[in-house]
């Protein structure tokens, strides 16, 4: 497979080797776009080999609206055709993220409803007890990559399945380091570039299996224990008065014939709702608080505005959220910057492709690369500059909507694109109502942020450490 098909021969070639030195010496989407800058911003196009595949990487704008709308025509690659029989297929099974055509429908059918109400009060609980934590700490440095974990891990488990993980105040519980180590081993990117290796006796995963028979004991416990709420009708009240958990609405929501689900696609969704929504968010939540740390302009209008529409309200209502217009493009400029989700996960052709004078066969690989995406110099004046103006209502409505993919697009488009820009106005409203925060002068981000590698398509950070002082109103 080396061999690179004759229609990709006239794609431009990104260097593989520096890719796998990128992955190993964990450095993030940055590093990478240094290395594929000038191909990508000339070509739009770029092939790569990986895995074991020729690969399609792409800031090509009508290539990405294509794969946005040609969803038959550019489907996701099942997790087991892409690496059959491993651990992450084993994990994550068949998802709304990762399936296609009417078993997404269903899935997302499913899905959807529990998105639609969200649940506030576990927002700001977490939120408050994040302030418990800091103020032990208060004027020292703190690791704030670790805290923000921290943090959304708790807010997922009370969301999504209604389990407390209780990571911000025991982060050593069984629970907590179990899904650390489960989803640490899923991200190993030695299976990523050699997948092979894990048929190998020397690489076999067992320890690692009987970790997510652990966790799945937990979430079968929890989907079994609301099926049964749901014979009693205590689950139809919960949902009359939007005190349901995002499974609790799942498993309301499979009550329809027309969407039928079992309890391990249930279960999968579970572990995909934990993936997606954790270290994106965490990552989301960490970048910008070191672009406030470093930018006290930015900090003070932020927190300016705060205490202007919140009064002495701790943390925000929906409502008073529409209000916050800064921190609003603050939250998005910092997502174009730094985006959680730096390359889309793969689309495969599903029939031959012409694409200006390049043919794709069948299955041929493609990756949307955001990151480019958002700092293309075709795209964004100055995209190294961050700008929150780019983001008001006149300058936004004026560009072209697929330059700024931090949720993706189409119908495709992330389910908890509001889960988490709640959590983080949120969270942000209540640091900033109480602490002011800086970088310490000896950081090892003192010129730049430096990002980090957790897997193809999430984005990771070197540990940040932040000071967090207590404001005197
Ligand atoms: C800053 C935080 C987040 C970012 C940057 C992000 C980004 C994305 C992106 C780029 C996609 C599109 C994937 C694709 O087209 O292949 C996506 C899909 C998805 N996201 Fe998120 N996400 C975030 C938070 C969350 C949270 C908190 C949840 C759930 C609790 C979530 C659940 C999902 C789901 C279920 C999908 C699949 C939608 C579908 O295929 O129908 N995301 N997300």
């Amino acid at each position: 497979k080396v061999r690179v098909p004759e229609g990709l021969k006239n794609v431009p070639t990104l260097s593989f080797v520096s890719l796998v030195l990128a992955i190993f010496s964990d450095k993030g989407p940055d590093n990478r776009w240094e290395f594929m800058r000038k191909i990508l911003e000339k070509e739009g196009i770029g092939k790569i080999w990986f895995s074991g595949e020729w690969f399609i990487v792409t800031t090509d704008l009508e290539l990405t609206k294509d794969v946005f709308s040609k969803t038959d025509l550019y489907p996701k690659t099942s997790l087991e055709e892409s690496y059959p029989g491993s651990l992450t297929a084993y994990y994550y099974g068949t998802n709304v993220v990762i399936s296609n055509g009417d078993v997404w429908k269903r899935h997302r059918n499913v899905a959807n409803p529990a998105f639609k109400s969200l649940p506030m009060h576990v927002f700001n609980e977490t939120a408050v007890k994040l302030l418990k934590v800091i103020e032990k700490v208060d004027n020292e440095p703190i690791e704030v990559k670790d805290l923000m974990h921290r943090l959304t891990l708790d807010v997922l488990g009370r969301a999504v399945f209604g389990f407390d993980f209780n990571n911000l105040e025991d982060p050593t519980n069984i629970y907590v380091t179990t899904y650390q180590e489960v989803t640490a081993e899923c991200d190993k990117p030695i299976y990523f570039i050699m997948p092979f290796i894990e048929y190998l006796p020397y690489f076999d995963r067992t320890e690692a299996r009987k970790k997510i028979a652990k966790i799945n004991e937990l979430y079968n416990g929890l989907i079994e224990e609301k099926r049964k709420s749901m014979e009693t009708e205590e689950l139809s009240k919960k949902i009359n008065n939007n005190t349901a958990d995002l499974l609790e609405c799942m498993i309301y929501a499979s009550k329809d014939p027309k969407n039928p689900m079992s309890n391990e696609e249930i279960r999968y969704n579970l572990a995909i709702f934990m993936l997606a929504g954790h270290d994106t968010t965490a990552t989301a939540l960490s970048t910008i608080l070191y672009v406030l740390a470093t930018r006290k302009d930015v900090q003070r209008k932020v927190r300016d505005e705060i205490l202007r529409v919140l009064g002495d309200d701790l943390t925000p209502t929906i409502d008073q959220q529409r209000e916050l217009k800064y921190l609003n493009m603050v939250i998005k400029e910092n997502l174009r910057i730094y985006p959680p989700v730096h390359q889309l996960p793969r689309r495969e052709s599903s029939e031959t492709i012409k694409f200006r004078n390049h043919v794709f066969l069948p299955k041929t690989p493609i990756l949307i690369n955001i990151y480019g995406i958002h700092h293309s110099s075709k795209y964004w004046k100055d995209p190294e500059e961050f700008i929150p103006e780019r983001f008001e209502i006149e300058n936004d409505e004026k560009r072209d909507q697929n330059i700024w993919l931090t949720f993706g697009g189409g119908s495709r488009i992330c389910l908890g694109n509001n889960f988490s820009l709640i959590e983080q106005r949120v969270t942000l409203c209540a640091l900033l109502r109480k602490y002011e925060v800086s970088l310490p002068a000896d950081s090892i981000h003192k010129d730049k942020l430096h990002l980090g590698h957790i897997n193809g398509t999430i984005t990771g950070l070197q540990p940040l450490h932040l000071i967090f002082k207590k404001r005197t109103e």
